[in-house]
C-alpha cells in the first residue's frame, strides 16, 4: 500500500448543553459546549469503509445530553470524566477519549425589593445574566489507565492603571519606545493549568473550588505585583497558583499586552498628565510562558490555543 493512515480521531464537536437544576424556586444553570474526540481501532473505516468499530458521532452527541440528565453536571471536569470513562470502558475499539469543554458562566439578576415583595421572594431565583466575556475551559483525556485533566480560562480582561513600568530594555537603531515609569498594564488572560490527578484511585480534586481559587490567586497576583514587565507579572501569576494549589503542577499563559498609548495633546495646548490613552487593538506584544512545580514535566502544548 503506498499510503498508511496516521493519527486519527473522531466525535461530535461543540455539543451545546444547558442543564437547569431546580432546587425549589432556586434554579442553577450549567451551560457547556462539549466536544468529543475518540480514537482507537479505526483503521478499517478509513481503509475499507467498514463501520464495524464506529460508534456514530450522533451517538456521542446523544450521550452528552443523556449524561446531563442521568448524572447531572456537578462541574465541567466531573462531567468530562464521566463521558471519557464511558466511551473508553463501554466500547472495546475505543482506546482513548478526549473531552473538551467550554463553560459559559451565568449570574443571578438582582431584583428590586419592591418587585420581590410583589412576586414573592421565592420567585426571583430564576433570572440570569451571562457573566462577562470570560470562558472556563477543561480538557479531559483518558486512555483506560491514566487521566490528564487540563483546565483553564480565556478572554478574562484585566487592567492595572498604575504600578507598571517598562525600562532598561535593549536598544538598537530601530528602537523608538520611550521608557515608561508609570504605564497601564492590561491583558486578556488565556491560561491553562494541569492537574496532577492521573489515577482513578487517587483522591479527586474539588473541581469547582479549585477553579474559583485558582482564578482568585491569578487575579490577586496580577493586582498585587508591582510590575517591571508583563513577563514578570505572568511569572508571579503562575507561581502564586503553583504555591497555593497543590493539585496543580503546571500553568501556561498566553498574555497579549493590550497597549495603551498616551495621546499627545500638546497640539491642542493641553498637558496629558497620564490621563488620556489610545487603546490600540493591534499589533500587540504577546507574552507566553509555562510555570512548573519544581521537578515536574511540561505537558501543556506550547501552542495551547485549541486546548
Ligand atoms: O511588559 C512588556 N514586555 C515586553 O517585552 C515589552 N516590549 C515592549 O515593547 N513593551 C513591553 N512590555
Amino acid at each position: 500500500m503506498p499510503t498508511i493512515l496516521g493519527q486519527n480521531q473522531y466525535g461530535k464537536a461543540e455539543n451545546r448543553v444547558v442543564k437547569i437544576t431546580r432546587d425549589g424556586a432556586t434554579h442553577h444553570i450549567k451551560d457547556l459546549n462539549v466536544s468529543v474526540a475518540l480514537s482507537g481501532d479505526m483503521d478499517e473505516v478509513h481503509y475499507s469503509g467498514s463501520n464495524a468499530n464506529v460508534l456514530p458521532t450522533d451517538t456521542t452527541k446523544n450521550t452528552v445530553y443523556a449524561f446531563a440528565k442521568e448524572y447531572g453536571i456537578e462541574s465541567a471536569e466531573q462531567f468530562g470524566i464521566h463521558l471519557a470513562r464511558h466511551f473508553v470502558t463501554s466500547q472495546e475499539p475505543i482506546h482513548q477519549a478526549r473531552i473538551r469543554i467550554e463553560e459559559y458562566a451565568w449570574e443571578r439578576i438582582e431584583t428590586s425589593d419592591a418587585n420581590s415583595k410583589f412576586i414573592g421572594a421565592d420567585e426571583v431565583k430564576h433570572s440570569f445574566v451571562r457573566k462577562g466575556q470570560e470562558t472556563r475551559l477543561t480538557q479531559i483525556t483518558y486512555d483506560g489507565e491514566k487521566w490528564e485533566v487540563v483546565s483553564g480560562l480565556k478572554d478574562l480582561v484585566v487592567m492595572n492603571s498604575t504600578n507598571s513600568e517598562f525600562w532598561g530594555y535593549v536598544k538598537d537603531k530601530y528602537t523608538t519606545l520611550q521608557e515608561a515609569y508609570d504605564r497601564i498594564l492590561a491583558t486578556q488572560v488565556s491560561a491553562r493549568w494541569r492537574f496532577n490527578w492521573t489515577d482513578d484511585e487517587q483522591r479527586m480534586p474539588h473541581w469547582e473550588k479549585s477553579y474559583e481559587q485558582t482564578r482568585k490567586h491569578m487575579l490577586q497576583a496580577f493586582a498585587e505585583t508591582y510590575s517591571l514587565s508583563l513577563q514578570q507579572t505572568l511569572y508571579q501569576m503562575g507561581s502564586r497558583i503553583i504555591n497555593n494549589r497543590g493539585e496543580i503542577d503546571e500553568v501556561r499563559f498566553s498574555l497579549p499586552n493590550k497597549h495603551h498609548f498616551l495621546v499627545d495633546l500638546e497640539p491642542f495646548g493641553l498637558k496629558n498628565d497620564n490621563e488620556v490613552y489610545f487603546a490600540a487593538d493591534r499589533p500587540y506584544g504577546l507574552i507566553e510562558a509555562t510555570i512548573l512545580r519544581d521537578g515536574c514535566e511540561a505537558r501543556i502544548p506550547v501552542d495551547m490555543t485549541n486546548l
